[in-house]
């Protein structure tokens, strides 16, 4: 289970030899084609534990009144954009999942198929889990902090099994073999985020459904890292914005064609204000100074 990622797409992209151009600088011939397949991401919109700037990683908070508004409007910008999703798939995390069920309804598809899946929840954030993401930095350093939350490879303090926060005392987790000791790094994040991607996501995309999934700010971040073959030094500046579209069009080897509007390193492009946008990713950045 724990297995590194094992393809080509993802494994091009840990080495960092896969790096895409900007979509912006490329002739408008390149944005033509026949045959694409139409991802759609959306990051939960803002939790409990966001607005509280607590390290949440797989806590099982709610969206607050606000993550309520922003994840109807992404379905509204979904549902206005015409990109009907046919297949869904989200975490086990109810903020995933509420961010889902409101997308479906914006866009009158709550009949779809869903598959829930802990391979799409959010980066466990070990013994940070519960900590104020301010004090964390008075008490550790603004460095130290930034390593824990966006180096590609090193991971939070662990917890073990005797923590309220590991998986195996967690009843969703039942069936899965967890280590006792257990945190992730992105690196370990994306190790488990690719292979679900590749087995049980890009068949459906090939197939020519529409597949939205509702996820995590560092589950997405690794699987646009797969994706957009972005490097270990460039992936530390992503941040993804919560309650966001972001609409990727595939090709059938599932990498992903430049599209007009998007910002790089991502090739795909965010629905909605793009200057709210901006200042939303700005936000992500700054929970901790
Ligand atoms: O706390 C978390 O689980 C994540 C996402 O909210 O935080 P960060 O952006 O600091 O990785």
């Amino acid at each position: 289970m724990f297995a590194a990622a094992r393809s080509a797409l993802f494994a091009a992209s840990r080495n960092g030899a896969r790096v895409s151009p900007n979509a912006r600088s490329l002739p408008a011939a390149l944005f033509q084609t026949a045959d694409k397949h139409t991802l759609v991401l959306v990051r939960h919109g803002e939790s409990t534990w966001n607005l509280e700037n607590k390290f949440t990683g797989w806590v099982d908070v709610p969206l607050s009144p606000k993550g309520h508004e922003e994840v109807i409007e992404a379905g509204r910008l979904i549902r206005d954009s015409g990109l009907l999703p046919d297949v869904a798939f989200t975490s086990l995390q109810k903020r995933a999942i509420r961010t889902l069920w409101h997308v479906l309804e914006e866009t009158d598809r709550m009949w779809i198929p869903v598959t829930k899946a802990w391979q799409l929840n959010e980066r466990h954030y070990g013994a940070l889990q519960g900590l104020d993401k301010q004090e964390t930095v008075d008490k550790y350093g603004k460095d130290q902090v930034l390593i824990w939350r966006r180096s590609y490879d090193v991971p939070p303090p662990v917890v073990d099994r005797s923590s309220e926060h590991h998986p195996g005392n967690d009843p969703r987790y039942a069936g899965f073999d967890f280590p006792d000791e257990w945190t992730e790094s992105l690196k370990t994040t994306l190790e488990r985020v690719a292979p679900y991607f590749e087995e049980n996501i890009a068949p459906v995309l090939k197939s020519g459904k529409t597949v939205i999934i509702a996820a995590h700010g560092n589950s997405l971040r690794a699987l646009v890292k797969g994706l957009d073959g972005i490097g270990e030094d460039v992936i530390a500046e992503l941040n993804i914005p919560t309650g966001t579209p972001l609409v990727y069009e595939l090709d059938d080897d599932m990498r992903p064609i430049p599209q007009e509007g998007s910002f790089g390193p991502l090739n795909g492009r965010y629905l909605g204000d793009q200057d709210a946008i901006r200042a939303r990713i700005e936000g992500v950045k700054n929970q901790t100074k």
